[in-house]
């Protein structure tokens, strides 16, 4: 299982006439084995800083360690799940999912197998012969879940996966998603807007300010027992967490029209 420590992370980006700063000195320790959540109103830089942990995006200054190694580009100790499903639309889904594969030296029956596990895992064992347009929107999500676990990364990072889908199948999918982090192990990090979903899958709950994004302050969500999704959202300690990330969120200078 592995780490995520970021250390003074800042990402400016040069405009036109002036420069926009969108995360600034962004101090994080995300433990080995969390499902972390970061929370952030629109702009605070909740994007930028999944491209800076996939390495698609390097930072102005700062360093940022995944598993003790600085990260300096794209690896395949970390799968990237986007809010668009970004999957081939000229290959199956078991295609797809080989996609994620192909860069490492398994032979073509090993990621055959690997590829059917893990359409397995996502519930889409019988769906393997079907093309992207064949699928709904949920079913895509999930092929593209299946893709970025089937190469094993240690560290799977979620850009708003579930922000296009209807409300019953994001439900749908976030109990499947506790469902592979409990049985996998990974490191999860999982950007959202939503607070209830954040409370529902987050360990704990990062909350950035807005632009320029920094870490006003990590929730651990504390919630005994969950035996199911309706019990969760039952708990008085669910609706406390709620209101707590909610007035952090709400109490960001932007908000209230000083900032
Ligand atoms: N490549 C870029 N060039 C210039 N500015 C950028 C670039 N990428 C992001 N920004 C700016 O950085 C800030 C943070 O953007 P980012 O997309 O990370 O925010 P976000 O929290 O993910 O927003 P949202 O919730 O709306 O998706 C924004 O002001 C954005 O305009």
């Amino acid at each position: 299982m592995t780490d995520i420590v970021l250390h003074g992370v800042t990402r400016s980006f040069r405009g036109r006439d002036s420069e926009i700063t969108a995360l600034d000195g962004v101090d994080l320790r995300i433990e080995p084995g969390e499902l972390a959540v970061i929370v952030g109103p629109s702009g605070s830089g909740k994007s930028t800083l999944l491209d800076l942990l996939a390495g698609l995006d390097i930072p102005t200054s700062g360093q940022i360690r995944i598993g003790g190694e600085a990260i300096n580009g794209p690896g395949l100790n970390r799968g990237v799940v986007f809010q668009q499903y970004a999957l081939l639309p000229w290959r199956t889904a078991q295609a797809n999912v080989e996609l994620g594969l192909e860069a490492n030296s398994a032979s073509k029956a090993q990621r055959r197998e690997r590829a059917r596990e893990h359409l397995d895992l996502v519930g889409l064992a019988d769906f393997a012969g079907h093309y992207p347009h064949q699928l709904s929107g949920g079913m895509r999500q999930r092929v593209a879940i299946a893709r970025s676990l089937a190469f094993d990364p240690d560290v799977l990072l979620m850009d708003e996966p579930f922000g296009a889908l209807d409300a019953q199948t994001r439900e749908r999918l976030q109990e499947q998603l506790l469902d592979i982090w409990q049985r996998t192990g990974k490191t999860v990090v999982f950007i959202t807007h939503d607070i209830d979903e954040a409370v529902y899958l987050g360990r704990t709950v990062t909350v950035l300010t807005s632009r320029p994004g920094r870490v006003r302050e990590t929730v651990e969500i504390d919630i005994s027992e969950r035996a199911s999704r309706e019990d969760a959202l039952r708990r008085p300690e669910f609706a406390e967490h709620r209101h707590r990330i909610w007035t952090l969120l709400h109490s960001a200078p932007e908000v209230l029209g000083v900032g």
